[in-house]
């Protein structure tokens, strides 16, 4: 079967990051393995950041050394976010074939979450494009607030497309654009991805919207017609940012699978068992799903909102 959109669930990640209680890293395994069951071909397992930053992401070794068996599941990819050389060399060391580093397109934001400019961050990871080549790594660039920054309200296309313009030149093989408070409408994402498109195939461009204001899937719709193949979402819809207070989680995986599915987009993935998956992640953390998909999928089938 062939994939005609990519899903970068990145619910192991984005999405658990900022969960208070710390998260058993059983359970994050479990999880990573019903994605991987559920047909998730790119799984984001961990960050490799400061355990005094994101506490959650302390046990990213142990993540790397606990995933699911290349026997099993030969054709998964698990990236995991390096912000600098201590996070990348630790990563390259617990096995990691593909890195992202991660640039914002506000300053305050660029700030708040890793404690430098935007210039100083791009100098930062100059060293880890570098490696990363040498060791046959493939490196994923992100930038946060391609919308809106929640310090600094709206973020100019321009300086976007500027971000992602020396993201793409280090040797990024995709852009993952990140809406970090989900405040885009069609419109304001359309804007941002002309000027995108202008310095960036739009091959290599990835859409990653959060939902906070409902319109993650307006959005996603919105970049497939302008051209984008590649998506970041999360399962149950989990995560915010914890530099981004009040912002909710990734559009949810399911929502995503059943708009392409509606379209008759082929995912890959199996959306009873993403359903199923996101019952059970739901129930660990004592919440109902954040996914409309879900939640409908589930009183269908007399399950409710959250099982064990
Ligand atoms: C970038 C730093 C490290 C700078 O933090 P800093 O304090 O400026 O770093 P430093 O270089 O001055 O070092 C301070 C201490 O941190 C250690 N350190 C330094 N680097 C590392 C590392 N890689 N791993 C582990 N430890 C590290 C270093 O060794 C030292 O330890 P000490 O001597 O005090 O014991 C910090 O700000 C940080 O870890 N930030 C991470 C924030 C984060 O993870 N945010 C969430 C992810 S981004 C996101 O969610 C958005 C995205 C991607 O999803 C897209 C979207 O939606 O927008």
């Amino acid at each position: 079967m062939s994939r005609q959109v990519r899903i970068v669930e990145v619910g192991p990640r984005d999405g658990l990051q900022n969960e208070k209680q710390t998260i058993d890293t059983g359970i994050k395994l479990e999880l990573i393995e019903r994605l991987a069951k559920a047909g998730l071909r790119d799984i984001e397992a961990a960050s490799f950041v400061s355990p005094k930053w994101v506490p959650q992401m302390a046990d990213h070794a142990a993540i790397m050394a606990g995933l699911p068996s290349r026997e099993t599941y030969p054709d998964v990819n698990y990236p995991v976010l390096t912000p600098n050389m201590k996070g990348f060399e630790a990563a390259a060391a617990a096995g990691a074939k593909e890195v992202a580093v991660f640039a914002a397109a506000s300053e305050s934001f660029s700030q708040k979450n890793i404690n430098c400019s935007i210039a100083e961050s791009i100098e930062r990871f100059v060293p880890v494009f570098e490696a990363a080549r040498q060791q046959g790594i493939r490196v994923r660039g992100y930038i946060s607030c391609v919308v809106a920054c929640p310090y600094e309200g709206a973020v100019s296309p321009e300086k976007v497309a500027e971000v992602a313009a020396r993201l793409l030149e280090l040797g990024s093989y995709e852009i993952s654009l990140g809406d970090t408070i989900g405040a885009g409408t069609p419109a304001s994402v359309l804007r941002m991805l002309e000027a995108v498109a202008r310095k960036v195939p739009v091959q290599q461009l990835a859409g990653h919207y959060h939902d906070t204001y409902g319109m993650a899937v307006a959005n996603a719709y919105a970049s497939y017609q302008f051209g984008l193949r590649s998506f970041d979402s999360s399962v149950a819809g989990l995560g915010g940012c914890p530099y981004a207070k009040g912002a909710t989680g990734n559009v949810a995986t399911e929502d995503l699978v059943y708009l392409f599915n509606g379209l008759g987009v082929e995912t890959g993935i199996d959306l009873d068992a993403l359903v199923e998956c996101s019952a059970w992640i739901s129930g660990v953390l004592q919440r109902a799903p954040g996914s409309r998909v879900s939640r409908a999928l589930l009183a269908k089938s007399g399950q409710g909102g959250v099982c064990a």
